[in-house]
């Protein structure tokens, strides 16, 4: 286990999202994991009853920490609270070079709890997009980063194109929520400022989906340390996060967390779920 991944992000005292999640998910993917925390949530599968951010000078010393120290592989961003917060993760990697940069745009708890106060959706635009090489928003944050409301594909690649100008190198725009097109299947679409692949597999009924969109950013983070391209990666991580929500035992009272470890434990389902992604271009 030589490769190594930095999560920025809150902590999720429910352990199905946040840092939680990406260092299990990176973990089952053989990549080391590293950690800077933004903010503690007090937080289980009901909802979150508390956010305690950590002190601009703690943050900025975690990622001095790892940043003097280790050699990272990529660098995934998470819940980042504030202003004050993205450009102090902007600085450090300027300051290190850090490549592999993948932002999961966190704004809202599926709860409705805010995890980025509105004046920062801003500085995530402005600072963040232009080091960012993946940003991979959920369909309401793609909406917010960009004004535009999104129902069809249509509109989604039009969101994609705005991100792409905005900076970001590669834009994911998933499809977990409500989806227009098709409500069987989930669609997630990839554009690299050319090309749109869509990677589709079935929707599954589940409430158990705390975390998934964590997960499924941390799973690509892993998998472009791993060497992958950015495609290989987003395939490999619909297939990761498919398993990890088929597999939930429902923990909690709420909207449980996935099993993070459902690929290795099935890694034969595992196989035959990937053969079975539908994948085209446009
Ligand atoms: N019910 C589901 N069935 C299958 N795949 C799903 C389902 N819900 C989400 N996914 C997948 O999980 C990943 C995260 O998607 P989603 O759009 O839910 O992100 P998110 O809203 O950021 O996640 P979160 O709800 O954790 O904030 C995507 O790869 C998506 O395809
Ligand atoms: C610390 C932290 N980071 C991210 C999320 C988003 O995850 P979800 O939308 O599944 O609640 C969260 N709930 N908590």
């Amino acid at each position: 286990m030589n490769r190594t991944a930095l999560t920025i992000a809150g902590s999720d005292s429910g352990g199905g999202a946040g840092i939680q999640a990406d260092l299990k998910t990176f973990q089952e993917h053989l990549v080391f994991g590293l950690s800077a925390l933004t903010a503690v949530t007090a937080q289980n599968t009901e909802g979150v009853q508390g956010v305690y951010p950590v002190e601009i000078d703690g943050l900025q010393q975690q990622l001095d920490s790892v940043g003097s120290d280790f050699t990272i592989d990529a660098v995934k961003t998470g819940m980042l609270f504030d202003e004050a917060r993205i450009e102090t993760v902007v600085h450090a990697i300027k300051k290190f070079k850090w490549k592999n940069i993948i932002v999961d745009p966190v704004m809202i708890a599926k709860g409705g709890d805010h995890l980025l106060t509105e004046e920062a959706h801003t500085a995530l635009l402005e600072q963040l997009l232009p080091v960012t090489d993946v940003i991979t928003p959920n369909i309401p944050e793609a909406e917010v980063l960009t004004g535009k409301t999104i129902r069809t594909i249509s509109d989604r690649k039009e969101a994609a194109r705005i991100l792409h100008n905005a900076g970001a190198r590669y834009t994911v725009i998933k499809g977990g929520h409500a989806d227009a097109s098709d409500s069987t299947n989930v669609i997630d679409m990839l554009f690299d400022g050319e090309t749109f692949t869509f990677f589709e597999l079935p929707r599954i009924d589940s409430k158990n989906t705390h975390g998934t969109g964590c997960t499924f950013a941390a799973a690509i983070t892993a998998q472009v340390a791993l060497g992958q391209t950015v495609t290989e990666a987003v395939k490999n991580a619909k297939v990761f996060v498919q398993m990890a929500i088929a597999h939930t035992t429902s923990l909690g009272n709420g909207f449980g967390p996935t099993h993070h470890g459902a690929l290795r434990q099935f890694p034969n389902e595992a196989a035959v779920l990937a053969g079975e992604v539908r994948q085209w271009e446009d």
